[in-house]
């Protein structure tokens, strides 16, 4: 297999443009031909139902699942035909649902995973972002809290300068005052963000769009704000109806 090439000149950003997606596990058909974009620097919240197929796009937009039929476009480039790998090498940060640390390594030693090879100096910018890191940043990544484990898989991700970051449910299990710092960081960042998330309220308060996934198929896409104030909407789709 050919070496992965750096790409030079990684965009900070990059638009990502999904067409007639058809995907899933095996013969298993779980994605139905999702087509959606996001602008770079946009984002876009990924909505649904349990079950209907939010982890599996993503897993999928990463390379790791079958695909069937459709393509991937990252900032222009046809990405649909590369491996995990190479997706990640285009641009592609993944923050997946299970937290992405490695449990026996320190903090800091998750965190040199992350770089890819760029300069290790690059870790204090993680640090800058999530001071709690750096306080721990000899400690096994086993022995730290969910928050801070979700604080370590998202720095892994970031510190690969993804030009497009998926995030899978990272608020899941965490306590509200910790969710609030991680959005807070999150909200900081410049590049194009996917995000798949059970907090409601605060997915549509992130992110610009929305999609609503149900059965594999999309079948609402539009403003976040707008969808904030269309209780028979969310109802309809997502069984909850959000508090004035
Ligand atoms: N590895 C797998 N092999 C076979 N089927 C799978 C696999 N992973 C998930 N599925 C099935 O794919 C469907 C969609 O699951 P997926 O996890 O994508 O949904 P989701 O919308 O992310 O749900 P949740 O909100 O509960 O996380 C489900 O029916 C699930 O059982």
């Amino acid at each position: 297999m050919p070496p992965i090439a750096p790409e030079t000149a990684t965009p900070k950003s990059a638009a990502l443009e999904i067409d007639g997606l058809i995907a899933g596990y095996g013969q298993t058909r779980i994605l139905e031909g999702v087509g959606l974009t996001v602008p770079a620097g946009g984002r876009l919240a990924v909505l649904g139902r349990n079950g209907v197929g939010k982890t599996t796009l993503m897993a999928t937009l990463v390379g790791q699942t079958t695909r069937h039929a459709g393509t991937i476009r990252l900032g222009g480039r046809d990405i649909t035909g590369l491996d995990s790998a190479r997706r990640a090498a285009a641009g592609l940060g993944y923050v997946p649902q299970t937290r992405d640390v490695f449990r026996m390594l320190t903090v800091e030693e998750n965190l040199i995973t992350g770089l890819k090879g760029g300069p290790r100096d690059r870790i204090e910018t993680a640090y800058a972002l999530f001071p709690r890191l750096k306080e721990r940043r000899r400690n096994g990544a086993g022995n730290l809290s969910g928050g801070e484990q979700q604080m370590l898989s998202v720095a892994r991700a970031l510190l690969g300068e993804p030009a497009v970051l998926l995030l899978d449910e990272p608020l899941e299990g965490l306590a509200p005052v910790i969710c609030d710092q991680l959005m807070e960081a999150l909200t900081g960042l410049s590049m194009t963000v996917i995000l798949v998330e059970q907090q409601i309220d605060r997915a549509l308060e992130f992110c610009r769009d929305l999609v609503i996934l149900d059965r594999g198929r999309v079948v609402h896409s539009g403003p976040a704000a707008a969808a904030r104030d269309d209780h028979a909407l969310l109802e309809r789709h997502l069984g909850v109806a959000l508090m004035a």
